[in-house]
């Protein structure tokens, strides 16, 4: 499809913003901060614009760390190494683009001053060659520029394509597969940014019980479907801001930001009579499953309190829930729930 006169445009002033942007800031256009720059100057990404306009309000100016580590909170969260080369050949060939481009634009313009030096002593003659020449290597640099936007166009959708990617393959590895829960990556990648936001957590930790009878009479493959199901009543119970996680096996996970214990032991008994309800069949026996119960751990988080000394607290009255007949919801250290 032939490349329309707007898209040129479009494509050349967002080049010389982002040029304009790496020179104000003092930036080498490096491919990463050549990719951030224009990202920004493109309005191509509102998180990157919304990150550099908050530090630029706290900082008098960007500096390469800081350009970096936005690059690889937006860009370069996976650990697949086949799309982090993608990332790393368009960069490549974005730069080697702009420096050609520059290096043209250059001698281009080394030429121009040459050309005017000659002219303004030649004769009439000599003048009508060197201005045959100027408009020769005018029309040569204009048809360069072409195929140069040409080919940032072509990046530009490239890069599009693969930051689709790269954000799909961050999903991914953050979330349990099983379950479309958060896995414990995800909750280390999302627990900072709630604490931005929330300075009062409680958490949920809860456990089905005997889980192992489940699988051993009716297979893994039920054991799975309950699982499944589980993890969707508990993405259905909690709250926007809600983290929900599959902590290990049979185990979840919930933190409640802004949340004191009262609002915990509601989610909890909220999940426990969705729970309560349900059933499933064994297709070989006929038989039916449920329903199937759960042991509840809550600890509301201390201020001063690390995640991992909270969490254990919660485990422990998960494990004191366990041991004193299951089916419970246990506030930390041992209060039982009526
Ligand atoms: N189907 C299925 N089973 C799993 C999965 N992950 C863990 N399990 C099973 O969960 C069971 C956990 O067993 P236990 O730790 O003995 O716990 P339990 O039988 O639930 O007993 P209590 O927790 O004491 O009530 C084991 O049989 C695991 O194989 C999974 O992804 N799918």
């Amino acid at each position: 499809m032939p490349v329309q006169p707007e898209q040129l445009d479009a494509a050349f002033l967002k080049m010389n913003l982002a040029k304009d942007f790496l020179m104000a800031h003092q930036l080498i256009p490096t491919p990463v901060q050549y990719w951030i720059a224009y990202e920004y100057s493109a309005s191509g990404h509102p998180e990157i614009t919304e990150l550099i306009d908050e530090y630029l309000k706290e900082h008098v100016d960007l500096n390469p760390h800081f350009i970096g580590h936005l690059y690889e909170k937006c860009f370069l969260p996976t650990s697949d190494t086949e799309l982090a080369q993608s990332v790393d050949s368009l960069l490549g060939s974005v730069l080697k683009d702009v420096s050609e481009n520059g290096k043209m634009l250059d001698s281009y313009a080394s030429l121009l001053d040459n050309q005017v030096d000659h002219i303004e002593h030649a004769g009439v003659q000599d003048a009508i060659k060197l201005i045959s020449e100027v408009a020769k290597t005018t029309k040569q640099t204009a048809q360069n520029q072409h195929e140069l936007s040409q080919r940032l166009l072509h990046s530009e959708q490239n890069a599009k394509q693969l930051q689709q990617a790269l954000k799909e393959a961050q999903l991914e590895a953050i979330t349990d597969q099983l379950t479309g829960l958060y896995n414990r990556k995800g909750m280390d990648k999302k627990l900072p940014l709630l604490e931005i936001d929330h300075d009062e957590f409680s958490i949920i930790i809860m456990d089905i019980d005997f889980f192992k009878n489940i699988n051993d009479d009716n297979g893994h493959i039920l054991g799975d479907r309950v699982l499944r199901q589980f993890g969707q009543v508990i993405k259905n119970t909690v709250r926007g801001d809600d983290l929900s996680i599959r902590f290990g096996g049979e185990e979840f996970l919930i933190i409640l930001p802004s949340t004191l214990t009262t609002g915990a032991v509601t989610v909890a008994q909220n999940i426990q009579a969705k729970i309560s309800k349900m059933a499933w069949k064994n297709k070989k026996t006929g038989a039916t499953i449920g329903p199937v119960t759960m042991s509840f751990g809550i600890v509301t988080k201390q201020l001063d309190e690390s995640w991992e000394d909270s969490i254990q607290k919660a485990d422990q009255a998960l494990y004191h829930a366990k041991n004193t007949g299951r089916n419970k919801i246990i506030i930390s250290p041992d209060k039982e729930i009526d």
